[in-house]
């Protein structure tokens, strides 16, 4: 099809979808739709009339020998910023659980603890961790696959689909637009829109691996594209619901009681095994050897704990359900699968710091090597913690309590947040065609607030877990509780202000990352760049 016909088609489609969500939006039964409708004609009303203006105008001619760059600089920008987003709600609902007179009365129903700790959730790993994914797989499937991005502007369309996406998920949790099912909150159309941008993803991915001119794929690629693949069908099981009216934001879950539980912690549990770990893995093989100038330690055993982690991550699932209504069996199932998942796991950090063998001397001069190194021993850590809590006994302990808080975080913060910080280290000077970064020392001064920041996460989480825990146990010489539920609550005030500092810090290195990257762009000097296609970067 010529762009003209194209141009048309696309100008039909685009009215169609204005006209739909103005009705929409005028027949809406609740505010979260009536305002997603609004969005939805607005975005599609201005893509009509830039098409418009376009119709007669002839395609700019396209260099397919250079690499699609300029999506991967926008992903750049959009991770720092909605990391920023995220980790400033996850301050403000910190000090809300230990200061609770900030649930403000003339802000209840809009920014409570309880419409804000999805938003947290939701702009950390889907909108921070989402955009850092895309971004770093659009990079490395470029340059590991010596091809341009399978697909034209189909790259951009994941792009800004995706943020739309995040922009419909965080107004609907502030207007009470959810399923109530965590970490998959978003109501029934956003799921579908984010279907039609992922399998966008998924195109623009594999149809790269496909033109590739290198032979071999490599190891990052089978990371990325498992994390793509089982997102899209998590995504898809886990939603499967009915809308109560096509004018309203509420749905009906096609599973119900503990089949229902079970799947959405299939889904959980892989989110986080999928997501959060095997995609940032192949953010790892990739940013780990490139900026040690090391070659990866092995590839065998990457090949090997690859395909043990996906195997193993999709039955541990049963892990969040024990002592639940799910049967027995099951629950020892997933905690099985989870014992043994404690193998690759560190099969992958193991790999990740013995590629810097005969290169530890750089760690004292590279502070972005530094975080990378750091952030594979938080990897080590929170998957020694994660089985040792899928024990029945242990998790006995810890279920309800904030030690699960602080094992989320020492992966999130350490491990997600670290390697992240890292890649946008090491990309924004390749992207920008920049001799170096900034500043060395503010990335030292970042590393130690993030550092200490975990730190002080973790451990305080783990005192009051482990405190809270034995504390709901406490019986006294004929059996009656000791302590009542606001004793717990009141004993954990301390904790909950150095978990808040903690992320106070956190939230200071992210911003002094923000100014040492825009300065990069501004300041640093240019560098002669390698804009075209040569084989396996
Ligand atoms: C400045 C940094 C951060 C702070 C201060 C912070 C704070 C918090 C707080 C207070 C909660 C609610 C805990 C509760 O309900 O008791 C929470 C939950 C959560 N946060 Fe964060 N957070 C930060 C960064 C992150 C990052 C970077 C990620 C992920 C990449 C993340 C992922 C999560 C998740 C998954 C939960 C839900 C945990 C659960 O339900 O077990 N957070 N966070
Ligand atoms: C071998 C690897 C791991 C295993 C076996 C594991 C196991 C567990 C267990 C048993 C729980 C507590 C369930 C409960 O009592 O409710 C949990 C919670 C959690 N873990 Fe892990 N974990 C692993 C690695 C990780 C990593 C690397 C991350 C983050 C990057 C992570 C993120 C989470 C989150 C977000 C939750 C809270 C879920 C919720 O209740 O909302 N886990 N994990
Ligand atoms: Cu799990």
């Amino acid at each position: 099809m010529n762009t003209g016909t194209l141009n048309y088609l696309k100008l039909v489609v685009l009215a169609l979808a204005t006209l739909f969500a103005m009705i929409a939006a005028s027949y809406a039964r609740d505010i979260a739709y009536q305002v997603h409708m609004v969005i939805f004609m607005i975005v599609a009303a201005g893509l009509f009339l830039t098409t418009l203006r376009a119709t007669d105008e002839r395609a700019k001619p396209v260099a397919t020998n250079e690499y699609f760059d300029s999506v991967i600089r926008a992903g750049v920008i959009a991770t720092a910023f909605w990391g920023v987003v995220g980790f400033l709600v996850g301050v403000v609902i910190a000090f809300q659980l230990a200061f609770p007179d900030l649930n403000f009365r003339w802000a209840e129903g809009y920014a409570n603890f309880g419409r804000l700790r999805p938003l947290h959730t939701s702009a950390v790993i889907f909108a921070f961790g989402g955009n850092a994914l895309i971004a770093t797989s659009f990079f490395v499937v470029q340059r590991t696959s010596a091809a341009r991005l399978w697909g034209g502007n189909l790259a951009w369309f994941v792009f800004w689909g995706y943020q739309l996406f995040i922009v419909l998920a965080a107004t609907g949790y502030v207007l009470g637009g959810t399923q109530s099912k965590e970490y998959a909150e978003p109501e029934w159309y956003v799921d579908i829109w984010l279907t039609i941008v992922w399998l966008a993803y998924l195109a623009v991915f594999l149809g790269t691996i496909v033109r590739r001119k290198e032979p071999h794929i490599y190891v990052a690629n089978w990371f990325y594209l498992a994390f793509i693949v089982t997102v899209a069908m998590l995504h898809v099981v886990n939603n499967i619901s009915i809308p109560v009216s096509i004018w309203g934001s509420k749905s009906v879950q096609v599973f119900s009681g503990v089949q229902d539980a079970m799947v959405q912690w299939w889904y959980g549990h892989n989110a986080v095994g999928f997501f959060l770990t095997a995609g940032f893995l192949g953010m790892m093989y990739y940013f780990v050897p490139k900026q040690a100038e090391r070659p990866v330690f092995s590839y065998k055993l990457s090949i090997i704990h690859f395909w043990a982690l996906i195997f193993l991550y999709i039955w541990a699932g049963p892990h969040h359900l024990h002592y639940t209504a799910l049967p027995d069996w099951a629950a020892t199932l997933g905690m099985v699968f989870s014992i043994v998942l404690w193998m690759p796991s560190w099969g992958g950090m193991i790999n990740g710091l013995m590629t810097l063998q005969g290169a530890w001397d750089k760690l004292r001069t590279d502070p972005v090597l530094r975080m990378m190194v750091t952030s594979l021993a938080f990897y080590g850590m929170s998957t020694f913690e994660g089985p040792m809590m899928s024990i029945r006994a242990v998790n006995s302990l810890s279920h309800y309590t904030d030690w699960t808080i602080g094992h989320v975080h020492s992966g999130a913060l350490g491990w997600n947040g670290l390697i992240t910080f890292g890649a946008l280290y090491y990309l924004v000077p390749v992207l920008w065609k920049r001799e170096r970064l900034y500043s060395l020392s503010l990335v030292s001064w970042h590393f130690w607030l993030a550092t200490i920041g975990i730190v002080l996460y973790a451990a305080s989480m783990w005192v009051t877990g482990i405190m809270e825990g034995l504390m709901w146990r406490e019986v006294d010489a004929n059996g009656f509780l000791v302590n009542s539920f606001a004793d717990t609550v009141s004993a954990k005030f301390p904790m909950y202000v150095v978990r808040g500092l903690g992320g106070v810090m956190f939230l200071s290195g992210a911003v002094i990352m923000c100014y040492n990257l825009w300065m990069t762009v501004r300041a640093a000097p240019a560098k002669a760049g390698l804009g075209t296609v040569v084989p396996a970067e």
